[in-house]
This record gives C-alpha cells, structure tokens and sequence, in this order.
C-alpha cells in the first residue's frame, strides 16, 4: 500500500481557501497513483476557535461532498484529516472522515482528548467512540493530534486489531522532539504502522513543526517530510505487522488484569 502525507500550511480562519489549496494538492499527489491519501487535522479552518459559531461545517457535509468526490475520480482511499463539524444540537467536534476508493464513508472519528494548552476544551465537544475501520483489506485506526499522549487509547484500539494508525495533527515546533519519540513509541510498542500527517506553516499564535512521517511496525521511519508544506510518500507491507508480532509476541504476554 502506497501512501501519500499532504503536509499542507492552513489559512486561519478560511475555508474557501483551504478547500482550494487542498484540491490542488490531492490532485498532484494522485497523478503518483498512491492508494491512500491523508491530510492534517482541522485543515478547513485551523485553530480559529472562537469563530467556529461561523466557520465550522455543518454535519461535515461540505467536506464529506468535497473528498468524496476526489476519492472516487481518482479511486484513492483518502483519510480526510479532520475538520471541524458543527452538529445539529449546537455542539462542535474535531472529526476525521474516512472515504474508501469508490468515495464511501468507510468510518468516521471524533478526537477524544482536547487539548487544553490550545483552548480546545472550551470550543469543541469530545469525542466518545473509537476511530476503527477498513481499508483495502487493512485495519486501521484514525486517531488526533494529542490523542498520541494517550497509549492506553491507542492500545485499545490495537488490541481489537488495528494495524495501521493513521494519525492527522496540528503539533507545534517546540515540541517537536515529542512528536517523534511518541509516534515512534506507539509504533514500536504495538508493533503496528503509524501514518502521521502534521500541518506546516504558522498561525497568530504557533508555529508548526511538519515532520509528517510513516513509521513501521519495528520502529524505522520509513519516509519523513522537513517542516514546509510538502507531500511525502512511503510503501508499507502490512505483513510485517504480522512478522513483527510473531516474534515479539508483546499482545499475549500482557497481563491486562494487572493494569487496573
Ligand atoms: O500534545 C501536544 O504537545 C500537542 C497537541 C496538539 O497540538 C493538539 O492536540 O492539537
């Protein structure tokens, strides 16, 4: 499976800008015919907050409309990085959608730990489901951003079956060297891929680290972007999640009973 990381820059606050730039990109990435695209989190607005009352997209239809459409002309599996999805009730979640190559909803996700550093517990809701799906055949889990701080979050979602995590975020510079050592310990100890997608760029109040990266389930990176707006692309042969597990058989040497 090919896989393409469209590390993109957001305009704040903008998503008629950001849904063009975007289109433009998945456009260029599909000319390499990659199986799968994805993209970072709130790629429609950034962390424009406290103008989500405007600038959210209602039920996420706009988005779901938008790369459904470039997942079926292209016949590409597109992990939609996440937007920001006013619900009917009123409330805004941070969510993921997920579209197959024949441009259907293959599974949707809610981040589930907001990230109080960047205010988001007081503009958006949580999510209250796990992010698994299928894709191709794979199993896979979207997860967001700081939801990486969280392995008992993504084991859960590794011990149903996860074998690819594909993670979309917006990770500042500062801690750059947290993304790394977390992506590449969440690799290693559930022996699994992860598919990270970060933003680049800045905007009023950080500055973006990039580094989007595809890590195997051993540990090696596999492909790495710098910190600009660029598309990266690796291959990753699920079987060896497989292979890896066999020989450090890590899922049935746990002893759940005693984590508690
Ligand atoms: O955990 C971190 O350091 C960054 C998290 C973050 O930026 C986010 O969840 O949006």
């Amino acid at each position: 499976m090919k896989i393409a990381l469209i590390q993109l820059d957001i305009a704040f606050g903008n998503p008629e800008a950001n849904y063009a730039a975007a289109e433009r990109k998945i456009r260029a990435a599909a000319e390499d015919k990659p199986d799968c695209l994805i993209l970072p989190e709130l790629w429609t607005t950034g962390y424009d907050l406290t103008r989500l009352g405007e600038i959210a997209d209602p039920e996420g239809r706009t988005t779901k409309q938008f790369i459904s459409a470039l997942a079926k002309q292209y016949s590409i599996n597109i992990v939609a990085g996440s937007v920001a999805n006013r619900h009917p009730g009123g409330g805004v979640t941070n969510s993921m959608f997920i579209f197959n190559r024949q441009g259907e909803l293959a599974g949707e996700y809610s981040k589930l730990h907001l990230f109080r550093l960047m205010d988001e517990h007081l503009y958006l809701q949580p999510g209250e489901a796990k992010g698994l799906f299928t894709l191709d055949g794979a199993s896979c889990a979207g997860l967001i951003c700081y939801d990486i701080r969280f392995p008992e979050w993504i084991r859960a979602h590794t011990v149903q079956g996860a074998e690819i995590l594909f993670i979309s975020a917006e990770w500042p510079l500062p801690r750059l060297s947290h993304w790394r050592a977390l992506l590449i310990s969440r690799a290693i100890e559930n022996q699994c891929y992860v598919v990270a997608c970060n933003r680049a760029g800045s905007d009023p109040a950080n500055t973006f680290a990039g580094h989007s990266m595809i890590i195997d389930p051993w540990g090696e990176v596999v492909c790495e972007a710098a910190e600009g707006e660029e598309i990266v692309s690796g291959v990753i042969d699920w079987q060896k999640v497989r292979e890896v597990r066999a020989q450090i058989p890590v899922f049935s040497d746990r002893r759940p009973d005693l984590y508690v």
